[in-house]
C-alpha cells in the first residue's frame, strides 16, 4: 500500500532521514518508534506530502506521492497531527464536517446525504455525539482529540496518518482510541501509520514497529523482535527490562529507576525476623521481596514483605478461601497486598526452621509438615478431588538475586529434598498402598532479597540449590518427626 525506497529528506535539503527503506501493507497498524529528535515526524510529515523527498521515492498504490492531486490525495491519506492547545469557534460538528471536503465534488458544494450520514456514524463511533453542538474550545484536551480523530475519520482515508495519537489521553481514553482504530483495521481494512512514544501501547495494538534512531532506520519488523532489551537500551541510552503482558503474548518494556538505597536493604534474612504462636507463624522483613510462591494470597511472582502461614482446623470449609484470607489478614491489621498468606491445618508448635550459610550464600528455611492427606504423585488420579487445607508449607528465603530460572529451580529442589524426608520417614499414600510424594495441597514459597550475589541456577548441586536441598530435606524431616512423634504419642 505505501512503499518508502531509499527515502532520504527533511528540512530545506538538510537530510535528517537517511535511507529509509520499508512497506507498509493494506489494513496493517503500523508504529514508529524512536527516541526524540531521531526523525519521526519529519517522516510522519514526508508520507503525508507536506516535506519533499530529496532523493528516494514514496509511492501510494504503487504510485508515486507527487503525481496525486490534493483532494484524491485527501481521498487516500488523513492525518492526525499532535495538536497544541490552540481553539476554534467551531462547533464539534462542523469541525467533523470539515473532514468531507475531498469528498465533495465542487468546491462550496453543499453537504450531501452520505457526507451527513458519515459525520453522524463517526461522531457516534468516538463518543462525540453528545458534544456535537459544543465549541471545541469548551472541550478538555483529550476530547478534542477524539473531535479530531472523528474529523480525519469522516475524510473515510484508506490510510490514516497520527502522530502520537494518545497525547493528552488519560488511561481510558488511550485503550478506547486505539481499540477503535485497531477495529477499523480488522472491519474497515483502513491503514493506520502512528508515531508512538509508549513502546508498551506500540508493543499492544501494531502489526510492525519501525526503530528509528538518528534519522537512520535501525529495524523494521513485529514487536517482540524489534523491542529486544538490548536494542533498546542501546537506541534509548536508558536501561530497560523486558516482560511479556500477563494477558496477551505481547512485550512490555519497564523502565528500572536509579537505585535508592535507604540502608534497610542491607539486612540478611535469619530466624530474628521470625513470629510463632499457635495461631500463625509470621516473618516481616523491612522491605519487600521479590517472591515466587503458591500462596493463597501474593501467588506467582511478585513482591512482598510479609509472609504468613495460618493454622486452620481439618474440617476449614470456604466458598470463597481467598477472600476469608484477606479477611483474616486485615483483621490482624495485615495488608494483604503486601502479604504472602498461606494456610495449614498442621499444628504450628511442629514448625521446624533453621538459617544456613556456606561460602557466603545464606538462606532461612521454615517448614510445616503432616501427613493428613498424603498423595503418592503418581497415582493422584486414584484420590477424589477435594479442595482442603495445605498440610507441607515450604518457605525458602535467599540472601541474594535470583534469575528466574533459578526461582524454579529452586522449587524442584525444594520438592525433591521434601519427597526425599518423605520417603525416609516412610510415609504412605493410604489410598495406594504406595510411597507418598507429598500431600495433596502442599505449598512452596521462594523469597529473595534481590541484593548481593548473584544465584543464575538453584538446581540440586548448584550453591544455592544443594542448600536449599539440605535446608528443606533437613527441616521437613524434623517437622514430620515432631508431627508424627505428637500424633502417635499414647
Ligand atoms: N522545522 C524544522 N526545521 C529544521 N529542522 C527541524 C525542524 N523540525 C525538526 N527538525 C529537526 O529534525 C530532527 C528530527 O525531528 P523530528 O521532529 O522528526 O523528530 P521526532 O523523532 O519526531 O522527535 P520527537 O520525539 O521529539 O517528537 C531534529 O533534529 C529536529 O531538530
Amino acid at each position: 500500500m505505501i512503499e518508502i525506497k531509499n527515502v532520504s529528506g527533511g528540512y530545506s535539503n538538510e537530510a535528517i532521514l537517511k535511507n529509509i527503506s520499508f512497506d507498509v501493507k493494506n489494513g496493517e497498524f503500523f508504529g514508529i518508534i524512536g527516541p526524540n529528535g531521531s526523525g519521526k515526524t519529519t517522516l510522519l510529515k514526508m508520507i503525508s506530502g507536506i516535506l519533499p523527498v530529496i532523493t528516494g521515492e514514496i509511492a501510494l498504490n504503487h504510485k508515486s506521492i507527487s503525481s496525486y492531486s490534493v483532494r484524491d490525495f485527501a481521498k487516500w491519506i488523513a492525518v492526525l497531527p499532535q495538536h497544541t492547545a490552540q481553539t476554534f469557534s467551531y462547533t464539534v460538528k462542523e469541525t467533523v464536517s470539515l473532514g468531507r471536503y475531498a469528498h465533495q465534488k465542487k468546491l462550496f458544494q453543499s453537504f450531501s446525504e452520505e457526507d451527513e450520514r458519515v459525520v453522524q456514524e463517526v461522531m457516534k463511533q468516538t463518543g462525540i455525539y453528545h458534544y456535537r453542538d459544543d465549541l471545541l474550545d469548551k472541550l478538555s484536551g483529550g476530547e478534542r482529540q477524539r473531535v479530531y480523530l472523528a474529523q480525519s475519520l469522516a475524510q473515510n482515508p484508506k490510510i490514516l496518518l497520527l502522530d502520537e495519537p494518545t497525547n493528552h489521553l488519560d488511561l481510558a481514553y488511550q485503550k478506547e482510541l486505539l481499540d477503535l482504530l485497531k477495529k477499523w483495521t480488522l472491519s474497515n481494512q483502513l491503514t493506520v501509520v502512528s508515531i508512538f512514544h509508549d513502546l508498551n501501547l506500540a508493543s499492544l495494538y501494531c502489526d510492525r514497529l519501525l526503530l528509528l534512531h538518528d534519522g537512520t532506520m535501525k529495524i523494521c519488523d513485529y514487536p517482540d523482535e524489534v523491542l529486544k532489551m538490548e536494542r533498546i537500551q542501546e537506541v534509548y541510552e536508558t536501561n530497560i527490562e523486558k516482560f511479556p503482558h500477563p494477558k496477551i503474548p505481547k512485550p512490555q518494556i519497564m523502565l528500572i529507576p536509579e537505585d535508592q538505597q535507604t540502608g534497610q536493604e542491607t539486612a540478611t534474612i535469619d530466624e530474628s525476623y521470625l513470629q510463632v504462636t499457635k495461631e500463625m507463624i509470621q516473618l516481616h522483613f523491612p522491605v519487600s521481596l521479590k517472591t515466587m510462591s503458591s500462596g493463597v494470597t501474593g501467588s506467582g511472582m511478585g513482591w512482598f514483605r510479609t509472609f504468613v502461614n495460618r493454622h486452620v482446623g481439618k474440617d476449614y470449609q470456604c466458598s470463597n478461601h481467598r477472600q476469608e484470607m484477606i479477611d483474616y489478614l486485615r483483621s490482624h491489621n495485615l495488608d494483604p497486598n503486601e502479604t504472602v498468606g498461606m494456610m495449614t491445618a498442621v499444628n504450628l508448635e511442629d514448625v521446624s526452621f533453621q538459617a544456613l550459610e556456606v561460602n557466603g550464600c545464606s538462606l532461612l528455611i521454615v517448614v510445616t509438615a503432616g501427613t493428613g492427606n498424603a498423595v503418592d504423585a503418581a497415582y493422584g488420579e486414584q484420590h477424589a478431588f477435594a479442595v482442603t487445607p495445605g498440610t507441607i508449607n515450604t518457605w525458602v528465603f535467599v540472601n541474594g538475586k535470583l534469575t528466574d530460572e533459578a526461582f524454579i529451580q529452586c522449587i524442584m529442589t525444594a520438592t525433591e529434598a521434601k519427597t526425599k524426608a518423605l520417603r525416609e520417614a516412610s510415609i504412605q499414600d493410604t489410598t495406594t498402598n504406595t510411597y507418598a510424594t507429598g500431600t495433596s495441597t502442599d505449598s512452596i514459597l521462594i523469597a529473595a532479597t534481590q541484593r548481593g550475589p548473584l544465584y543464575a541456577f538453584g538446581g540440586s548441586i548448584t550453591p544455592l540449590g544443594s542448600l536449599v536441598g539440605k535446608g528443606v530435606y533437613a527441616c521437613t524431616k524434623k517437622s514430620l518427626h515432631r508431627y508424627l512423634e505428637r500424633i502417635h504419642k499414647p
